[in-house]
């Protein structure tokens, strides 16, 4: 028997909310893992990055607004068998800018009620989960 030791890509991610209660979310591309699912924008965390320094460096380039403060939300480790991510997830509360897919990729802003009925990677069930559950009051 061997033991694989699997590394893990560190990812930071962004639950961003507008003043109606909305949240904006992303298809991912073709050519991606986890190809056409719906995504929070964000990206690998870069040698030498904080994971907020990677957030706002991710949304400028993706979606083009500048984070101008958040929050830390969750963090989940998922192993997708191909891969293995640990999602470090803030809640983008403010920012400068209209958020729009820069690279082209599909958004929209969605209701929370809303969110699951759109497919999202396996490891962003909780998310879902615990944003439905604190609307849900
Ligand atoms: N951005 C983002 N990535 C997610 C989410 N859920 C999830 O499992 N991931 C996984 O996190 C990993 C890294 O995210 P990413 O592909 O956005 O990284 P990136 O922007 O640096 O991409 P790149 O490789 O095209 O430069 C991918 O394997 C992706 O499948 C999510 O909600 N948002
Ligand atoms: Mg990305």
């Amino acid at each position: 028997m061997s033991t694989e030791v699997k590394t893990s890509v560190l990812v930071a991610v962004g639950v961003i909310e507008n003043a109606a209660g909305e949240i904006f979310i992303c298809r991912r591309g073709e050519s991606q893992h986890q190809a056409f699912k719906w995504e929070f924008p964000g990206g690998k965390v870069e040698a030498g990055e904080t994971v907020a320094q990677a957030l706002a460096r991710e949304l400028e380039e993706e979606i083009g607004i500048a984070v101008t403060a958040c929050a830390p939300f969750m963090r989940i480790d998922h192993d997708y068998g191909d891969k293995r991510v640990t999602l470090d997830i803030h809640r983008v509360t403010a920012f400068t800018g209209e958020p729009h897919g820069r690279e082209g990729q599909p958004s929209r802003w969605v209701p929370v009620s809303e969110l699951h009925h759109y497919d999202f990677p396996a490891a962003n069930r909780p998310i879902v989960a615990k944003l439905q559950s604190a609307c849900e009051g």
